[in-house]
């Protein structure tokens, strides 16, 4: 058998989420057109008769901005890559793009074997458009595979999981075969409110909002939860509240749907909207918001 731990990394949006969402066959991180959601570290567990591969999915390794959020997000994705056994590096079809330079220079420090999966392969019509890129990464000659795949279809992904299990190292499963993640379902919880309010909110409130589970308390029938959304601005407030309260009502609504099927059973569901001024740049505050490594 195989065992080991596998570091999913590339640049926000590339398609970290869909791909592990479909390896392992369950909705665990959020999906979002919206680049940079994926702000925790998740494992995602696969166990098959050929072994387990622990996924790690790290936020988008990227450059820019010195704001404290993205300070966090690129501490995690370096982070993410201690103590894993290969690293997939995930980039677009359309390319390098210059934050690759940064990916390729972490992926070099760590001294693993790193997998090249070129996804969003469905885009292109006439698949010899990518030999060049090929042969371009191929000549780097820091890679073990170079596979082209589709996460979004599923195009390929045989063939990527094989050759993550060929370089995994042999060893028995490291969790129960069961076991598809080491978050806590409030975790779960605390994402499904968040992703209900991004599909929402699209334009408005970016990345200036995060949603902590206060209560979380459970009998056999009835799951109470009780999630604070924290906006930086009282406008934020206005926006994620809604005209009477409309918005608030429909997340609130969806997201409870959602839960109770994740844990089933009945849930209720109390969101309260509340301002921390500057949450996103202050160090202190994330760590109180449960952004701390
Ligand atoms: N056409 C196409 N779109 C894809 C593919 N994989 C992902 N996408 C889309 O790309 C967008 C970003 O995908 P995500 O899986 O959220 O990307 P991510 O890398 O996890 O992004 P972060 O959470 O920002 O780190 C979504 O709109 C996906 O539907 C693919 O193989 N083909």
């Amino acid at each position: 058998m195989k065992s080991g731990y596998v570091a999913l990394v590339g640049r926000p949006n590339v398609g970290k989420s869909t791909l592990l969402n479909h390896l392992l066959g369950q909705k665990l991180s959020i999906v979002s057109r919206r680049p940079q959601t994926t702000r925790h570290r998740i494992l995602g567990i696969k166990t098959d008769e050929r072994g387990q591969a622990i996924y790690v999915d790290t936020p988008g390794i990227h450059g820019g901005g010195q704001r404290a959020m993205n300070r966090y997000l690129n501490r995690t994705a370096i982070s993410s890559l201690l103590g894993v056994d290969l690293i997939v590096w995930l980039v677009d079809q359309a390319g390098w793009l210059p934050d690759d330079a940064l990916v390729m220079a972490r992926i070099k420090e760590a001294k693993l074997p790193v997998i090249l999966a070129i996804n969003k392969v469905d885009r292109l019509n006439d698949k010899d458009v990518l030999l060049p890129f090929v042969a371009e990464a191929d000549a780097l000659g820091m890679f073990s595979d170079i596979v082209p795949i589709s996460a979004l279809k599923g195009v390929n992904l045989p063939v990527l999981e094989k050759r993550i299990l060929a370089l995994l190292p042999e060893g028995e499963p490291i969790y129960p075969e069961d076991q598809i993640s080491d978050r806590p379902e409030r975790f779960f919880v605390a994402e499904i409110i968040r992703e209900k309010l991004f599909n929402r909110l699209a334009q408005e409130v970016p990345h200036a909002l995060t949603v902590q589970i206060e209560q979380y308390k459970e009998s056999q029938t009835l799951v109470r939860i009780h999630a604070v959304i924290w906006v930086e601005r009282e406008g934020q407030k206005a926006i994620v509240i809604g005209k009477s309260g409309e918005v608030l009502k429909r997340v609130g609504e969806a997201s409870r749907k959602d839960l109770e099927r994740m844990l089933e059973r009945r849930v209720y569901l109390e969101l309260w909207v509340k301002v921390k001024r500057g949450w996103s740049d202050s160090e202190r505050a994330l760590q109180a918001l449960g952004y701390a490594e």
